[in-house]
């Protein structure tokens, strides 16, 4: 292939990639993958400089802005780094850094690689003004009312010397805790799953509904601050009074000497970056006098006093023994790939997500073969790919079930979805048993007193098959009850030692005395008493989370209002789309399902909205209609229809003549403001909101 073809060839294709990556938060391909073909065009405009294409990715910083958000300029550019898996190109940067300082002294400074989004924080006079993403580098996305919702973020500094005008940035991320909670959240309610933690983060950052935004718990390291006066000499004292001002700044960092500290820094931290609350995917490395920075200056894309060392992913090879399959509470089924043990980033591993039977297919993997394995900051880790070179004769192909593995029922795939599922929703144990789980958590009924295997022996002894049972329990039904159970595959399972050798797994014993029945049974009790958004929620209704619980109780009061609504009706409830809609709606057409109902309203739940008794506070909005759109400074969406509700106000669920004020927020839906003018409705902005609440 001739130079100029394969640098266009490449240009397109990186290009293609960034977008996927910066603007629909989406690896088409993985990292290392996509930084040697960077680098292999890199080395060919070297070759060939004239080849160079105008929109070459190697002159400019891979992201851009959206058409969503406000678009603001930076005072400084938000470079991208140079980076390398290598120590030889670290010596070599540690040379021409040498160099260019002319034999001066110098100290590093170490930082881990967070692998996140790039933020920018503005305050003025200490409080946080602006927001925004990298963008190209000159400019970004005005994203102040989602960086607000990140709680580590000062809205204010107290302290009293501060420059009037100073800007940080740091790294937004979600911990690994949060994407796990909400994984499992978005499993339990048949969402498909996240694909990772950085593009979940970024993703996240680019919601217009800074509500939406808040409850991920999304956070940011800081690791760079930037003003125009001169505040510190070096990058360490800058980050001492980060911290110090109340800045969440990772306590990883570290000063090194020289690049021989930086090398040891790197090997101590290959592993032990997988403790930290946030996946990583290398190390910073900065010079850390910030004269000697201004000495080293810039390339077009990145600074040249600095470089990101990028470790390789962890893998491991070992070899696939088996398939099992696992059935969810919404009844997919998900593979589960049994390896022979091998020790990947310190931890041994034996099972590996194979996430569907796509996967499977897309992998091109049989029984027997020689598999790649690796592990990110997720627990469970992957098979990622096939070693054919190992391939044997004795492969066998990976038959997928067509039933199924735990009541019999013929699987089905639905349109556009990865997975199989087992449609025998209320009979097939596993999915039963999820259910209960489901419903006795914390955030639907609250008995989680009959977790942790409880809910397994209740079920054996054939004392419920649905929750509605739950409510016919009494102490003479439980008392007594045990049975001893091997451990469940996860840390009390077998261990396994370097050398080979075994430790059996250990088991547990469920046992019903007279406390816990006592505690079990007021725990059912109380969940009497549960609001109907959580007993909504407990149902299980597939896509039926929390948040659309909540909706759907604002909209209807009732379950009767709710059952007999109509699918359009449905489907124009705020936040509830066609999908849900449909889904809640065959819920409740099923005889089953709705005697199920009769039963759990017999044991007296909650199925009436009480609405929140909101303290009165003024008469000011008396008689007067209101709907609101966007986002606000002063307010939440649940502040603010309080505030309508404890001044008189009535709060409608849509633009109609009825209505008499749309209150415009930042990031208003363009057709609700279309719609208001179309019918002459008086638009408020948040400030006149609250002149006519009087509380200016
Ligand atoms: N897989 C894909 O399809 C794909 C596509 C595009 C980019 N990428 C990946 O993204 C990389 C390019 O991204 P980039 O241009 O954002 O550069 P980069 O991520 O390599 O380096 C710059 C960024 O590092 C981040 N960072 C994290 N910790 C930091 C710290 N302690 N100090 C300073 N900065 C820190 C900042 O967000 C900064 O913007 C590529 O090398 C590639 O691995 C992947
Ligand atoms: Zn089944």
């Amino acid at each position: 292939m001739l130079p100029q073809d394969r640098i266009q060839e490449l240009t397109s294709q990186l290009n293609y990639y960034n977008d996927q990556y910066y603007q629909h938060s989406q690896s088409v391909i993985d990292d290392f993958t996509f930084d040697k073909l960077l680098a292999e065009l890199q080395s060919l405009e070297q070759q060939y400089p004239e080849l160079t294409l105008p929109d070459s990715p190697t002159l400019r910083v891979g992201g851009t802005i959206s058409k969503e958000f406000h678009t603001v300029y930076h005072r400084f550019p938000m470079l991208s780094l140079g980076n390398t898996y290598s120590e030889a190109d670290l010596t070599e940067f540690d040379a021409r850094v040498r160099k260019g300082l002319n034999g001066e002294a110098f100290e590093y400074i170490c930082e881990q690689k967070f692998d996140g989004v790039a933020l920018s924080m503005t305050y003025e006079n200490g409080v946080l003004v602006q927001g925004a993403t990298r963008g190209d580098g000159v400019r970004g996305d005005d994203i102040t009312n989602n960086i607000r919702t990140i709680r580590s973020v000062p809205l204010r500094i107290n302290a009293g010397q501060l420059p009037a005008l100073f800007e940080v940035r740091g790294e937004g991320f979600l911990p690994l805790a949060e994407f796990e909670r909400i994984n499992k959240e978005r499993e339990d309610i048949g969402e498909p799953l996240l694909a990772n933690p950085r593009n979940a983060a970024s993703g996240t950052f680019k919601q217009q509904d800074s509500g939406a935004v808040a409850k991920r718990r999304l956070d940011c390291y800081l690791y760079s601050f930037l003003s125009e006066e001169s505040v510190f000499d070096t990058h360490e004292e800058s980050l001492l009074q980060l911290a110090d001002w109340g800045f969440n700044v990772s306590p990883t960092w570290e000063k090194c000497a020289d690049i021989e500290a930086v090398m040891s820094y790197i090997a101590q931290w290959e592993t032990k970056r997988f403790t930290l609350p946030l996946n990583t995917d290398g190390i910073v490395i900065k010079v850390n006098r910030y004269d000697q920075q201004r000495e080293l200056g810039y390339t077009a894309k990145s600074p040249r006093w600095a470089i990101a060392y990028k470790y390789k992913t962890v893998a491991a090879t070992t070899t696939l023994n088996s398939v099992s399959y696992q059935v969810g509470r919404t009844g997919a089924v998900t593979p589960v790939a049994h390896l022979t043990p091998v020790l990947l980033a310190g931890t041994v591993v034996k099972r590996a997500s194979l996430h569907n039977a796509n996967e499977i297919a897309r992998l091109g993997i049989m029984l027997g073969d020689t598999v790649f394995v690796e592990k990110g900051g997720e627990i469970i880790p992957k098979v990622t790919g096939v070693d054919l070179s190992k391939r044997s004769e004795a492969v066998l192909p990976i038959e997928y079930p067509t039933h199924c593995p735990a009541c019999g029922t013929e699987l089905v795939r639905r349109e556009k979805e990865a997975h199989f599922y087992c449609t025998n929703e209320k009979h097939c144990p596993p999915q039963r048993q999820a259910r209960f789980e489901h419903f006795i958590q914390r955030r639907a009924m609250n008995i989680e007193s009959l977790g942790e295997g409880k809910i397994e022996l209740l079920i054996d002894r054939g004392l419920v098959e649905t929750p509605a049972d739950l409510y016919e329990l009494t102490s003479e039904k439980l008392l007594g009850l045990q049975k001893t159970y091997p451990a469940a595959p996860g840390p009390a399972s077998p261990v396994l030692h370097e050398d080979g050798s075994e430790e059996p797994g250990k088991t547990r014993t469920v046992k019903f005395g007279q406390k816990t029945v006592d505690n079990i049974l007021s725990a059912i009790d109380r969940s009497k008493s549960q609001s109907f958004a959580n007993v909504l929620f407990a149902l299980g209704i597939r896509y039926v989370g929390n948040t659309t619980a909540d909706r759907l109780v604002d909209y209807f009061g009732s379950i009767g209002a709710l059952m007999a609504a109509p699918l359009e009706t449905l489907a124009g409830v705020p936040d509830v789309g066609p999908r849900i809609a449909e889904s809640v709606y065959l819920w409740f057409q099923d005889d089953e399902n709705r005697r199920y109902i009769e039963r759990l309203r017999a044991a007296g739940l909650t199925f009436v909205s009480e609405r929140k008794e909101v303290a009165q506070e003024s008469e000011s909005l008396a008689g007067k209609t209101f709907l609101y759109t966007g986002t606000f400074a002063n307010f939440s969406r649940e502040a603010l229809e309080e505030r309508i509700a404890a001044n008189g106000g009535r709060l409608l669920s849509g633009v109609s003549k009825k209505l008499n004020y749309l209150i415009v927020g930042e990031n208003a839906g363009p057709s609700k403001v279309q719609k208001a003018q179309q019918l002459n409705v008086t638009q408020l902005t948040e400030d006149e909101f609250m002149a006519m609440l009087g509380s200016e």
